[in-house]
């Protein structure tokens, strides 16, 4: 209903304008209701200025619930650099959200051209969730289990992507296979950060520190972060970018996971920035490339 919601601009009656209006809403439920979106009170905010507020009333067969509007001029998402218009931009997390926050931080200081509009997180109470709602960024769970019964469904979730009109879609140390309705929601608009360089050390069970012991037991003396392209499987999309960590001969797996991810940080901030001002090539054998800023000739 929350995703319902959302996308219907909270209630039939509501006074939000179109979707180029950026809009606080808080929330405050006299129920429990059993959704990220109507517990107690709850900013979802898009960011921009407030120039009025509105209260609107959200009725359902359980309860009654209002919404305080703070309707805004949207001055960010008109931002463009050579009529390339401002992303938005899906975060998807599991555990502590540093990339999350890298790319966010990018965001704000106008690194990357684009917006956080959503953190999708597979545990509500994970770090990056609680640094999404510390900067009153709206926080959907995904998916619906029996430890997270708030999360959504598949069809909710694209519906709800779609609604707060996401272009592209970052995971970022999320655990869940992304099921083949978003994919086929969001074609080749799907990224993931894995921490080796694949297709080596990836696949079911290959997440988090497990990854950097593998390296290490294998004796490979190189490791490095994988930006791909998701597809239905897990760590066999298309690989957009990669960088080169060196395994030392004493490192502990805590010491090479450190090291690949300060280089994670790097690298998903240079290409979400690539991928916002659209810079992302597909060569005629399908592999994509990125063409360099500085120079256009060049591609990597
Ligand atoms: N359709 C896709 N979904 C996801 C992909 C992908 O490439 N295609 N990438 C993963 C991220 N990932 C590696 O980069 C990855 C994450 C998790 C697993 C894994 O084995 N998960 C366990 C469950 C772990 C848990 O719930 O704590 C499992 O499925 O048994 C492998 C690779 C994100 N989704
Ligand atoms: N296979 C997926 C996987 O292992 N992803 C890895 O999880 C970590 C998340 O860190 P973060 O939450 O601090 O960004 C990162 O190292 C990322 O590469």
């Amino acid at each position: 209903m929350e995703a319902q919601r959302l996308l219907s601009g909270f209630c039939s009656t509501s006074p939000i304008p179109n979707a180029k209006t950026q809009f606080f809403v808080k929330y405050s439920s006299p129920s429990s209701s059993t959704t990220s979106f109507a517990q107690s009170h709850k900013w979802v905010s898009f960011k921009a200025r407030p120039l009025s507020t509105k209260l609107i009333k959200c009725t359902n067969t359980t309860h009654t619930e209002t919404a305080e509007v703070v309707v805004s001029s949207d001055s960010y998402s008109q931002d463009s650099i050579g009529g390339i218009l401002r992303k938005k931009l899906a975060v998807f997390v599991s555990g502590g959200g540093s990339n999350f926050r890298s790319i966010h931080e990018a965001c704000l200081n106008g690194s990357i051209l684009g917006d956080v509009v959503v953190l999708v997180a597979s545990k509500q109470g994970c770090g990056g969730a609680d640094y999404a709602r510390d900067k009153s960024l709206p926080v959907i769970v995904f998916p619906k289990t029996k430890l997270e019964p708030d999360g959504i469904s598949p069809a909710d979730l694209v519906a709800t992507l779609r609604g707060l009109e996401v272009d592209f879609v970052l995971l970022a140390g999320y655990l869940k296979l992304i099921p083949v309705e978003l994919i086929q929601a969001y074609p080749i608009s799907i990224l993931n950060i894995h921490p080796s360089l694949l297709p080596a050390f990836g696949g079911k069970g290959n997440y988090g520190m497990k990854v950097h012991k593998a390296v290490i037991a294998s004796g490979a003396r190189y490791s490095g972060p994988t930006i791909h392209f998701v597809d239905e499987h897990y760590d066999t999309g298309r690989i957009l970018a990669q960088r080169v960590v060196l395994v030392l001969a004493k490192d502990t797996a805590e010491e090479l996971a450190a090291r690949v991810l300060r280089e994670e940080h790097a690298l998903y901030v240079e290409v979400t920035k690539a991928l916002c001002e659209e810079r992302i090539i597909w060569r005629e054998d399908g592999v994509p490339i990125i063409r360099s800023k500085e120079n256009p000739a060049e591609y990597s």
